[in-house]
């Protein structure tokens, strides 16, 4: 008999948070909440999109941190390149649980700038700085078990209702991302409009994913129509866990996040469900479950690659950045 997907039942936390223009107050506000979020039994923590700045174009280049020193995948960065990458990693081994630490902006270094002086930055030196929307996961020991740069880049033109247009700033990543958490299976990470594309959903599942995580921020335009419909469709496809973790909705602020943090489960029966204000959502994934949706719905034994091509087969899964 193969064994289970999700090993054992698992506390899932996401931080609805709300978030301010200071980077300092976004991180220890989310400490707060994730040391919170362990009280209350949580094993697995997920922070939202751009949960250390506001969210916009304009802000990503000021508040982008060097999360890969001079594009090395082998040394971390300092303090000063990073003060999320550490506070993340402290959050996770205070309060002694796994964190899908959201998203932030990245910068890339490029061969010869000095993160710290500032100095061979930019285009003056022939070199074009690259930003990326990033998502870091961390074990509760501290480990960084994955890196996620957002790979569907948030562009989109709705006449008279949401301009938004993520690649006038940001580079595309260019893998998919699955971590394993050895004592309850395997995790996939993606960021926000990931997940309007089902093929990565669907590699993921397919590579052993339980869970489907999605840090994201969507308006209010498209968040009434498509949040739930999109998160709901993505466990039913693939019959398994889906987590989307909005930040907390401000009037006040440029970007009005839709908020509705949901948990799904693999027969996509939304599980828990916020409004719009901070808060923390926690559900247990229950181990068993995947098995017994499957077997009612056995898609995974009917499907037809010899009319179709299985897409999980050469995809870039956890491979080179
Ligand atoms: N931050 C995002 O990627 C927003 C995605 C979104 O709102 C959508 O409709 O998709």
């Amino acid at each position: 008999m193969s064994s289970p997907i999700l090993k054992q039942s698992l506390k899932l936390a996401l931080i609805q948070l709300s978030t301010t223009s200071s980077k300092s107050t976004n991180l220890s506000h989310a400490r707060t909440k994730v040391l919170e979020a362990a009280k209350q039994g949580a094993k697995l923590v997920v922070l939202p999109e751009c949960f250390n700045s506001p969210y916009g174009t304009k802000y990503f280049s000021k508040y982008a941190e060097v999360l890969m020193p001079k594009g090395s995948k082998d040394s971390e960065p300092t303090k000063e390149q990073s003060p999320t990458f550490h506070a993340l990693r402290d959050m996770a081994k205070e309060a002694g649980v796994w964190i899908v630490g959201g998203s932030i902006p990245e910068r890339e270094e490029s061969p010869g700038s000095d993160s710290n002086t500032g100095e061979g930055k930019g285009e003056e030196d022939g070199t074009k700085e690259k930003l990326y929307n990033t998502s870091l996961s961390f074990s509760p020991s501290g480990d960084l078990v994955c890196t996620h740069r957002k790979i569907h880049l948030f562009d989109i033109d709705i006449p008279g209702k949401i301009r938004f247009k993520e690649s006038e700033v940001l580079s595309p990543g260019n893998k998919i991302s699955v971590f394993d958490m050895p004592e309850y299976g395997k995790v996939a990470v993606a960021i926000c409009y990931d997940i309007r594309f089902p093929e990565l959903a669907t590699i993921a599942a397919r590579r052993g994913a339980f869970l489907l995580l999605y840090p994201g921020a969507f308006n209010l335009t498209t968040g009434a129509l498509h949040w739930e419909l999109q998160g709901r469709a993505r466990a039913m496809d693939n019959q398994v866990f889906v987590g989307l973790c909005s930040p907390a909705r401000d009037m006040e602020a440029e970007y009005h996040a839709w908020g509705h943090s949901m948990v799904v489960d693999p027969n996509a029966e939304v599980l828990g469900q916020l409004e719009e204000k901070e808060d923390i959502l926690v559900r247990e994934l229950e181990a068993g479950r995947i098995e017994e949706v499957r077997k009612g719905i056995p898609l995974y034994t009917q499907r037809r690659f010899d009319v179709y091509p299985d897409v999980s087969q050469d995809a870039k899964v956890g491979t080179e950045l």
